[in-house]
């Protein structure tokens, strides 16, 4: 058994009966070249919802914490006991003295630790997403040391501790090249523009979810689809996606995506207009131009299904959307120097908190931190309660957590694309 297949989590009992059906293969490697490996089905989950609205109001609203969202989740679930609930994380540290150093966390940033990628498993996604990214044709020769710098194979490792397979942390590793690649040709710093964005945008979510109409125009769009690096990634992307996933987790994605995709708009939008938007507008769109597409795939990467009728529930796409935003707030705190390098007015959390209290760049980059922790802590309140209701439940949210803290480690880490601002 190679090195790399003793690095995987061991399967649980289901999952291991699921891959008994399998042609034997080590961990490290696909059962079967393209072969379509089998979604896990999830356990039949305990009736433990509410049956119906009426119980949903029911006498059991014990105390529990307060703050953000946490009425929400009262008034859907009752709350475990104080005892049932995982301890925090820990609080975030005051400045080192001197101010933090390059790859140091921003100082009062929360954000739980990741666990730690193992550099074999890195080294080896990172080789197969440069064949793949070469075979495509992605990028040309002067980027590739952007590429390097991106650190791929560490961000899909840290973000997915809990991978299934090598095969199916390369997929995702596809899917974040791919998203990246058509972030930056056809928005923003590889030649991208907020003019004709649509008119691009919306046959790349063709290569996600495909044309259905007469032959001959069907064959000029199968065509079409090879005609620049951003839709050749996406195509073969979500091609290698289909292949791990059920349909209702590709149906997810493709929803994810066109979010991505609107939110992407309303960015450029207000970039034509030279529009900066009142706080509270941002945040709606950095809800859409938003990481989401990345946690969204969590369960298929870890080998399971949170199945559409769990995953479709208000308090499920609550908690689901507080840790997406969570994170993308967290690209704004890193990538905010970078930003300003290039744009004064490229619009991130600081820049529309400064515009709005007509303060200075420095207090509003530390209200985003608390912004940010707020959601955080929310998104941590809430999802504990989910988790003690319900195993897969506690699965899925288990993995949001593992995709938060990986996403920190890998932006607070990676010196080749950011750095902190001198505020401390
Ligand atoms: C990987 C993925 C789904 C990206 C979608 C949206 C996106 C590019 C981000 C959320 C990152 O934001 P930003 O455009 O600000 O990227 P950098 O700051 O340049 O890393
Ligand atoms: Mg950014």
């Amino acid at each position: 058994m190679s090195s790399l297949s003793r690095v995987f989590a061991a399967p649980t009992v289901h999952e291991v009966a699921d891959r008994a059906s399998a042609p034997s293969a080590p961990l490290s490697a696909p059962a079967c070249p393209g072969e379509r490996e089998p979604v896990v089905p999830p356990p039949e989950p305990t009736a433990s919802w509410p049956a119906s609205p009426a119980e949903r109001t029911g006498p059991w609203l014990p105390d529990g914490p307060t703050g953000l969202g946490t009425s929400a989740a009262r008034a859907l679930l009752p709350l475990p006991a104080e005892s049932d609930r995982p301890a925090p994380g820990p609080e975030a540290g005051p400045a080192p003295e001197g101010g933090p150093r390059p790859g140091d966390p921003i100082p009062g940033l929360y954000c739980p630790p990741a666990v730690p990628a193992d550099p074999a498993k890195v080294a080896e996604v990172d080789r197969r997403l440069e064949a793949w990214a070469h075979d495509l044709d992605l990028f040309p020769p002067e980027w590739a040391g952007d590429f390097a710098g991106f650190q791929v194979g560490r961000a899909v490792v840290l973000q997915h501790p809990a991978a299934a397979s090598l095969e199916r942390l390369v997929v995702a590793g596809k899917l974040l090249v791919a998203e990246n690649v058509v972030d930056d040709c056809y928005c923003e710093d590889y030649g991208g523009s907020p003019i004709g964005l649509g008119g691009r945008l919306i046959i790349a979510q063709s290569a996600l979810d495909p044309l259905h109409t007469a032959d001959g125009y069907q064959r000029q769009w199968h065509e079409g689809l090879g005609a620049d690096a951003p839709l050749r990634s996406y195509a073969d992307a979500m091609r290698a996606f289909r292949e791990i996933a059920s349909p209702s987790q590709v149906t997810r994605f493709v929803h994810d995506m066109a979010r991505l995709h609107l939110g992407y708009l309303a960015e450029g939008a207000w970039a034509q207009t030279r529009t900066t938007p009142p706080v509270w507008k941002y945040l709606v769109m950095r809800q859409f131009n938003n990481f989401r597409p990345c946690l969204s795939i969590v369960d298929a990467v870890d080998g399971y299904e949170l199945s559409e009728p769990f995953y479709s529930r208000p308090e499920v796409q609550r908690v689901t959307a507080l840790a997406c935003n969570a994170t993308t707030l967290v690209n704004d705190l890193y990538s905010f120097t970078k930003e300003m390098a290039v744009d004064e007015h490229h619009l991130n959390l600081p820049v529309v908190i400064a515009a709005e209290d007509r303060g200075g760049l420095k207090e509003a980059y530390l209200k985003a931190v608390g912004i940010h922790n707020e959601i955080m802590h929310a998104f941590e309140d809430e999802s504990a309660v989910l988790a003690a209701r319900n195993p897969v439940l506690a699965r899925y949210t288990t993995g949001l957590a593992a995709w938060v803290a990986g996403n920190h480690e890998w932006h607070h880490t990676n010196t080749y694309r950011y750095s902190l601002p001198n505020y401390w």
